[in-house]
Protein backbone atom coordinates (compact mmCIF):
# COMPACT_ATOMS: atom_id res chain seq x y z
CA UNK A 1 0.00 0.00 0.00
CA UNK A 2 1.00 3.92 -0.51
CA UNK A 3 0.69 4.82 2.92
CA UNK A 4 0.03 8.82 3.83
CA UNK A 5 0.78 9.53 7.06
CA UNK A 6 -1.03 12.78 8.55
CA UNK A 7 1.16 13.68 11.67
CA UNK A 8 4.80 12.63 11.96
CA UNK A 9 5.51 13.07 15.46
CA UNK A 10 5.69 9.77 18.15
CA UNK A 11 2.83 7.54 16.64
CA UNK A 12 3.76 8.87 12.85
CA UNK A 13 7.58 7.69 13.23
CA UNK A 14 6.45 4.12 15.05
CA UNK A 15 3.72 3.60 12.14
CA UNK A 16 6.32 4.74 9.26
CA UNK A 17 8.72 1.39 11.04
CA UNK A 18 5.83 -1.06 11.11
CA UNK A 19 4.60 -0.21 7.87
CA UNK A 20 8.08 -0.77 6.05
CA UNK A 21 8.71 -4.08 7.86
CA UNK A 22 5.16 -5.09 6.40
CA UNK A 23 5.99 -4.07 3.56
CA UNK A 24 4.35 -0.73 2.75
CA UNK A 25 5.52 2.37 0.91
CA UNK A 26 5.48 5.66 2.83
CA UNK A 27 4.43 8.34 -0.07
CA UNK A 28 3.75 11.30 2.25
CA UNK A 29 4.28 12.58 5.04
CA UNK A 30 2.16 15.46 6.61
CA UNK A 31 2.50 18.02 8.84
CA UNK A 32 1.55 21.29 9.93
CA UNK A 33 4.11 23.34 7.26
CA UNK A 34 2.99 21.01 4.20
CA UNK A 35 1.27 23.17 1.42
CA UNK A 36 -0.42 22.24 -2.01
CA UNK A 37 -0.25 18.29 -1.15
CA UNK A 38 -1.56 15.82 -3.91
CA UNK A 39 -3.36 13.34 -0.81
CA UNK A 40 -4.92 11.20 -4.34
CA UNK A 41 -1.31 9.83 -5.02
CA UNK A 42 -1.97 7.16 -1.54
CA UNK A 43 -3.97 4.33 -1.61
CA UNK A 44 -4.25 5.29 1.94
CA UNK A 45 -3.79 8.03 4.97
CA UNK A 46 -2.89 6.86 8.31
CA UNK A 47 -3.87 10.10 10.64
CA UNK A 48 -1.80 10.79 14.23
CA UNK A 49 -1.65 14.30 14.59
CA UNK A 50 -3.66 17.03 16.66
CA UNK A 51 -6.74 17.68 17.59
CA UNK A 52 -7.14 21.09 15.74
CA UNK A 53 -6.78 19.78 12.29
CA UNK A 54 -7.71 16.04 12.55
CA UNK A 55 -11.27 17.30 10.72
CA UNK A 56 -9.88 19.23 8.35
CA UNK A 57 -7.03 16.68 7.02
CA UNK A 58 -9.89 13.66 7.57
CA UNK A 59 -12.62 15.24 5.23
CA UNK A 60 -9.47 16.53 2.52
CA UNK A 61 -8.99 12.86 2.39
CA UNK A 62 -12.80 12.05 1.57
CA UNK A 63 -12.88 14.29 -0.89
CA UNK A 64 -10.21 13.29 -2.97
CA UNK A 65 -11.34 9.45 -2.91
CA UNK A 66 -8.66 8.52 -0.46
CA UNK A 67 -9.81 6.59 2.70
CA UNK A 68 -8.67 7.08 6.48
CA UNK A 69 -7.82 5.58 9.76
CA UNK A 70 -7.44 7.95 12.24
CA UNK A 71 -5.77 7.77 16.35
CA UNK A 72 -6.22 11.24 16.89
CA UNK A 73 -8.39 12.14 19.65
CA UNK A 74 -9.60 15.45 21.28
CA UNK A 75 -11.31 16.53 18.01
CA UNK A 76 -14.32 13.86 18.22
CA UNK A 77 -17.11 15.86 18.99
CA UNK A 78 -17.14 16.42 15.27
CA UNK A 79 -17.04 12.88 14.46
CA UNK A 80 -20.80 12.10 13.02
CA UNK A 81 -19.70 15.02 10.72
CA UNK A 82 -17.00 13.53 9.67
CA UNK A 83 -18.94 10.44 8.89
CA UNK A 84 -21.31 12.32 6.87
CA UNK A 85 -18.58 13.50 4.71
CA UNK A 86 -17.19 10.21 4.52
CA UNK A 87 -20.64 8.62 3.06
CA UNK A 88 -21.39 11.49 0.73
CA UNK A 89 -18.24 10.84 -1.11
CA UNK A 90 -18.57 7.29 -0.84
CA UNK A 91 -15.16 6.67 0.98
CA UNK A 92 -13.37 4.37 3.82
CA UNK A 93 -13.04 5.56 7.71
CA UNK A 94 -12.04 3.67 10.87
CA UNK A 95 -11.29 6.28 13.79
CA UNK A 96 -10.58 4.36 17.31
CA UNK A 97 -9.24 6.08 20.35
CA UNK A 98 -7.53 3.40 20.95
CA UNK A 99 -6.00 0.63 18.09
CA UNK A 100 -4.45 -1.69 20.46
CA UNK A 101 -5.65 -5.30 20.38
CA UNK A 102 -5.06 -5.38 24.17
CA UNK A 103 -7.16 -2.19 24.83
CA UNK A 104 -9.74 -3.28 22.36
CA UNK A 105 -10.24 -6.65 24.52
CA UNK A 106 -10.13 -4.58 27.61
CA UNK A 107 -13.27 -2.78 25.95
CA UNK A 108 -14.79 -6.14 25.67
CA UNK A 109 -14.00 -7.02 29.32
CA UNK A 110 -15.27 -2.76 30.02
CA UNK A 111 -18.71 -3.36 28.69
CA UNK A 112 -19.34 -6.97 30.59
CA UNK A 113 -18.23 -5.60 34.01
CA UNK A 114 -20.58 -2.92 33.86
CA UNK A 115 -23.61 -4.87 32.47
CA UNK A 116 -22.64 -7.25 35.30
CA UNK A 117 -22.12 -3.87 38.33
CA UNK A 118 -25.32 -2.61 36.76
CA UNK A 119 -27.77 -3.31 39.74
CA UNK A 120 -25.03 -3.06 42.48
CA UNK A 121 -25.59 0.11 43.75
CA UNK A 122 -23.28 -0.28 46.56
CA UNK A 123 -20.34 -0.24 44.04
CA UNK A 124 -19.01 3.48 43.07
CA UNK A 125 -17.50 3.69 39.95
CA UNK A 126 -14.53 5.48 39.51
CA UNK A 127 -11.69 6.03 36.38
CA UNK A 128 -7.86 6.86 36.10
CA UNK A 129 -5.82 7.52 33.36
CA UNK A 130 -1.95 8.14 32.81
CA UNK A 131 -0.26 9.25 30.31
CA UNK A 132 2.77 11.21 28.89
CA UNK A 133 3.35 15.12 29.96
CA UNK A 134 3.26 15.86 26.02
CA UNK A 135 -0.36 15.06 25.95
CA UNK A 136 -2.47 17.79 24.47
CA UNK A 137 -6.16 16.11 25.46
CA UNK A 138 -7.19 15.06 28.95
CA UNK A 139 -8.89 12.76 29.49
CA UNK A 140 -7.82 10.62 26.98
CA UNK A 141 -9.91 9.54 24.29
CA UNK A 142 -9.30 5.38 25.77
CA UNK A 143 -10.65 6.93 28.79
CA UNK A 144 -13.89 8.55 27.09
CA UNK A 145 -14.49 5.44 25.13
CA UNK A 146 -14.24 3.11 28.57
CA UNK A 147 -16.72 5.80 30.16
CA UNK A 148 -19.01 5.59 27.13
CA UNK A 149 -19.29 1.79 27.72
CA UNK A 150 -19.69 2.16 30.97
CA UNK A 151 -22.33 4.66 30.45
CA UNK A 152 -24.42 2.83 27.62
CA UNK A 153 -24.93 -0.59 30.49
CA UNK A 154 -25.00 0.90 34.18
CA UNK A 155 -27.14 4.26 35.30
CA UNK A 156 -24.49 6.90 34.79
CA UNK A 157 -25.25 9.40 32.40
CA UNK A 158 -21.93 11.09 32.09
CA UNK A 159 -17.90 11.96 33.11
CA UNK A 160 -16.15 14.30 35.10
CA UNK A 161 -12.87 15.02 35.45
CA UNK A 162 -11.67 15.50 38.95
CA UNK A 163 -14.91 15.27 40.53
CA UNK A 164 -15.88 13.66 44.08
CA UNK A 165 -19.07 12.29 45.55
CA UNK A 166 -21.23 12.71 42.25
CA UNK A 167 -24.28 10.73 41.92
CA UNK A 168 -24.75 10.54 38.05
CA UNK A 169 -21.11 11.30 36.63
CA UNK A 170 -18.40 8.64 36.36
CA UNK A 171 -15.34 10.68 37.96
CA UNK A 172 -12.13 10.15 35.94
CA UNK A 173 -8.23 11.37 37.27
CA UNK A 174 -6.28 12.18 34.22
CA UNK A 175 -2.25 11.86 35.79
CA UNK A 176 0.59 13.17 33.18
CA UNK A 177 3.91 11.40 34.13
CA UNK A 178 6.77 11.10 31.93
CA UNK A 179 7.31 8.85 29.00
CA UNK A 180 4.31 6.98 30.02
CA UNK A 181 2.52 5.44 26.87
CA UNK A 182 -0.69 4.94 28.17
CA UNK A 183 -2.51 3.44 31.24
CA UNK A 184 -6.28 2.68 31.98
CA UNK A 185 -8.02 1.51 34.84
CA UNK A 186 -11.67 1.28 36.09
CA UNK A 187 -12.56 0.67 39.74
CA UNK A 188 -15.61 -0.38 41.59
CA UNK A 189 -15.32 0.19 45.06
CA UNK A 190 -17.46 -0.72 47.84
CA UNK A 191 -17.12 -0.86 51.89
CA UNK A 192 -16.48 -4.32 51.40
CA UNK A 193 -14.03 -4.85 48.55
CA UNK A 194 -12.89 -3.10 44.88
CA UNK A 195 -12.91 -4.52 41.69
CA UNK A 196 -10.10 -2.67 39.46
CA UNK A 197 -9.39 -3.80 35.41
CA UNK A 198 -6.64 -2.14 34.16
CA UNK A 199 -4.56 -1.69 30.66
CA UNK A 200 -0.75 -0.93 30.51
CA UNK A 201 0.57 -0.13 27.57
CA UNK A 202 4.30 -1.00 27.42
CA UNK A 203 5.25 1.14 24.25
CA UNK A 204 3.42 2.59 21.44
CA UNK A 205 4.25 -0.67 19.02
CA UNK A 206 0.64 -2.14 19.83
CA UNK A 207 -0.81 1.23 18.85
CA UNK A 208 1.09 1.42 15.80
CA UNK A 209 0.37 -1.96 14.78
CA UNK A 210 -3.23 -2.00 15.19
CA UNK A 211 -3.61 1.47 13.02
CA UNK A 212 -1.34 -0.58 10.05
CA UNK A 213 -3.25 -3.70 10.33
CA UNK A 214 -6.58 -1.17 10.18
CA UNK A 215 -5.42 -0.10 7.12
CA UNK A 216 -4.60 -3.69 5.47
CA UNK A 217 -7.94 -3.97 6.29
CA UNK A 218 -9.51 -0.97 5.06
CA UNK A 219 -8.07 -0.40 1.98
CA UNK A 220 -10.30 -1.09 -0.80
CA UNK A 221 -13.94 -1.41 0.96
CA UNK A 222 -16.51 1.65 1.13
CA UNK A 223 -17.85 2.95 4.58
CA UNK A 224 -17.19 3.21 7.97
CA UNK A 225 -16.44 0.72 10.32
CA UNK A 226 -14.87 0.88 13.93
CA UNK A 227 -12.23 -1.96 15.29
CA UNK A 228 -14.62 -4.34 16.33
CA UNK A 229 -15.14 -4.79 12.73
CA UNK A 230 -11.35 -5.33 11.73
CA UNK A 231 -10.67 -7.47 14.72
CA UNK A 232 -13.71 -9.30 14.33
CA UNK A 233 -14.76 -9.13 18.08
N1 LIG B 1 -5.80 5.82 18.71
C1 LIG B 1 -4.64 5.39 19.21
O1 LIG B 1 -4.38 4.18 19.30
C2 LIG B 1 -3.64 6.40 19.65
C3 LIG B 1 -3.92 7.73 19.52
N2 LIG B 1 -2.97 8.66 19.81
C4 LIG B 1 -3.35 10.03 19.48
O2 LIG B 1 -2.67 10.38 18.28
C5 LIG B 1 -2.38 11.77 18.26
C6 LIG B 1 -0.89 11.97 17.98
O3 LIG B 1 -0.14 11.46 19.06
P1 LIG B 1 1.46 11.58 19.07
O4 LIG B 1 2.04 11.02 17.82
O5 LIG B 1 1.90 11.07 20.39
O6 LIG B 1 1.61 13.18 19.05
P2 LIG B 1 2.84 14.04 18.49
O7 LIG B 1 2.66 15.41 19.06
O8 LIG B 1 4.11 13.33 18.68
O9 LIG B 1 2.53 14.09 16.92
C7 LIG B 1 1.55 14.90 16.32
C8 LIG B 1 2.09 15.35 15.01
O10 LIG B 1 1.10 16.08 14.30
C9 LIG B 1 1.75 17.16 13.67
N3 LIG B 1 0.84 18.23 13.27
C10 LIG B 1 0.60 19.44 13.87
N4 LIG B 1 -0.28 20.15 13.13
C11 LIG B 1 -0.58 19.39 12.05
C12 LIG B 1 -1.39 19.59 10.90
N5 LIG B 1 -2.08 20.74 10.72
N6 LIG B 1 -1.47 18.60 9.97
C13 LIG B 1 -0.77 17.46 10.14
N7 LIG B 1 0.03 17.22 11.19
C14 LIG B 1 0.11 18.17 12.13
C15 LIG B 1 2.76 17.62 14.70
O11 LIG B 1 3.76 18.42 14.10
P3 LIG B 1 4.58 19.48 15.04
O12 LIG B 1 5.25 18.65 16.08
O13 LIG B 1 5.49 20.11 14.04
O14 LIG B 1 3.53 20.41 15.60
C16 LIG B 1 3.31 16.27 15.16
O15 LIG B 1 4.32 15.81 14.32
C17 LIG B 1 -2.88 12.31 19.60
O16 LIG B 1 -4.18 12.84 19.42
C18 LIG B 1 -2.94 11.08 20.49
O17 LIG B 1 -3.90 11.18 21.51
C19 LIG B 1 -1.75 8.33 20.28
C20 LIG B 1 -1.42 7.03 20.47
C21 LIG B 1 -2.34 5.94 20.19
O1 LIG C 1 -1.69 10.51 23.41
C1 LIG C 1 -1.35 9.33 23.59
O2 LIG C 1 -0.17 9.00 23.78
C2 LIG C 1 -2.39 8.30 23.57
N1 LIG C 1 -3.58 8.64 23.19
C3 LIG C 1 -4.71 7.81 23.02
C4 LIG C 1 -5.84 8.25 23.91
O3 LIG C 1 -6.05 9.48 24.04
O4 LIG C 1 -6.55 7.42 24.44
C5 LIG C 1 -4.39 6.34 23.11
C6 LIG C 1 -3.25 5.97 24.00
O5 LIG C 1 -3.70 5.85 25.31
C7 LIG C 1 -2.06 6.88 23.88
Amino acid sequence: MKIALIGYGRMGKAIEKIALERGHEIVLKIDVESKDIDISTADIAIDFSVPNSAFGNITNCFENGVPVVSGTTGWLDKYEEAVEICNLNKGGFISATNFSLGVNIFFELNDRLAKMMTNLSDYNISMEEIHHTKKLDAPSGTAITLAEGIIKNTSKSNWALDVTNTENEIPIVAKRVPDVPGTHSVSYTSSIDTIDIKHTAHSRQGFALGAVVAAEWLVNKEGVFTMKDVLGL
